[in-house]
């Protein structure tokens, strides 16, 4: 049973001057979140990432459709009903949003206050909570003394002070440099793993969904247009816009100006060799190529890995006999997919 389930969901905006058509946001959204995934979702700036967040912990509500988070309706409850629906669910955002005016600790004991939690809890509860994102020595400091990765984990703290089983997470990464960047995914994904925490994280990064997502939605005016296994999605990208975002971390097969400057340097034949079902060796290909004394050169491209499997495209210039290479790639053909250049 997913934990978070949109069905046909839209949501349009009233249209900002008079006589012009509402805005739709989210266009006839389904989707199912199950308990313990990471699910990334990925679209480019207006995609409507945001708008889908805010549905899913009802700050919106949706024009058409249903949201149901843990079995409950929430599009069907009223204001003051959602308030114990929002508390199970933790929020973790770009802008880190801290109390400036507040402790590190006191950031943290913020929402235990606001849900009533009894003040003799706090103290145990906020210690393990800042031991765990490792602030234990900072609880005095204010968030101005702190570095971004050190906010975000404050953010992180306090997203998980009432024990929520969900956990948005909107660009958390996004204000942070590259190595901040990691050292906040892997603690995401330690949240997941240690206390099964589901985390929907939403991103126009690649790098953040392949690196703690298990399975990406990708979004494009309102619509998802393809979702599925990180790895999948990765490997065998069919919608554009999927294949920009992979593009952008991945090297595929040599564009048109890449192929003219590898012509100019290897006259003979140009192969690419796709792997892409996760378990093919390499070794098996250039093994064939070696028993037909194929000479061979990597010229383009590169292995990759997702979620511990590997995929990629090898480009190789290959040299020896027309018809030892014709009948090796034939062999090779039918272990991975054989492209030749032209
Ligand atoms: N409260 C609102 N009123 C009117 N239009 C809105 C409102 N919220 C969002 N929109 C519009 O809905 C569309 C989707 O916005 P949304 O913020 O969800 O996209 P996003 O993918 O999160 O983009 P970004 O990464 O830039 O925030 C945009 O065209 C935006 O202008």
């Amino acid at each position: 049973m997913p934990i978070i389930q949109l069905r046909n969901v839209s949501k349009a905006f009233p249209p900002r001057s008079k006589g012009e058509a509402p805005l739709v946001a989210i266009d006839d959204v389904s989707l199912d979140i199950e308990p313990g995934d990471i699910y990334g979702i990925i679209g480019y700036s207006g995609a409507g990432k945001s708008t889908l967040v805010r549905l899913i912990n009802a700050l919106e509500q949706p024009t058409s459709g249903s949201v149901t988070v843990k079995d409950v309706e929430i599009s069907a409850l009223r204001e003051r009903d959602l308030r114990s629906v929002r508390a199970g669910i933790g929020m973790v955002f770009q802008q880190f949003n801290l109390f400036s005016s507040k402790t590190v600790w006191g950031n943290v004991e913020y929402p235990l206050q606001v849900a009533g939690i009894p003040k003799s809890e706090h103290q145990r509860r906020i210690s393990d909570l800042l031991n765990f994102v490792g602030l234990a020595e900072h609880a005095h400091a204010y968030p101005d003394q702190l570095s971004g990765g050190q906010k975000q984990r404050v953010g992180i703290a306090r997203a998980l002070a009432t024990s929520p089983s969900i956990l948005l997470a909107d660009e958390a990464t996004s204000a942070l440099d590259p190595e901040t960047t990691r050292e906040v995914l892997a603690l995401l994904k330690r949240v997941n793993e240690e206390f099964g925490v589901t985390i929907v994280v939403i991103t126009h990064e690649m790098e953040v969904i392949r690196s703690i997502a298990h399975k990406v939605a990708v979004m494009e005016q309102g619509r998802i247009v393809e979702r599925g296994a990180v790895f999948d999605v990765f490997s065998n990208p069919q919608a554009v816009a999927t294949q920009k975002f992979v593009s952008t971390i991945i090297t595929s097969v040599p564009e048109a100006d890449a192929l003219a400057v590898l012509r100019t340097r290897h006259p003979g034949r140009i192969v690419t060799f796709s792997f892409a079902n996760g378990n093919t060796s390499q070794a098996s290909v250039f093994l064939e190529l070696s028993r037909a004394s194929v000479a061979f050169e990597l010229v383009y491209g590169g292995i990759n890995e997702v979620q511990g499997q590997t995929f990629g495209h090898l480009t190789l210039a290959l040299n020896g006999d027309n018809e030892a290479i014709t009948a090796a790639l034939q062999r090779i053909g039918s272990i991975v997919t054989v492209t030749e250049v032209d």
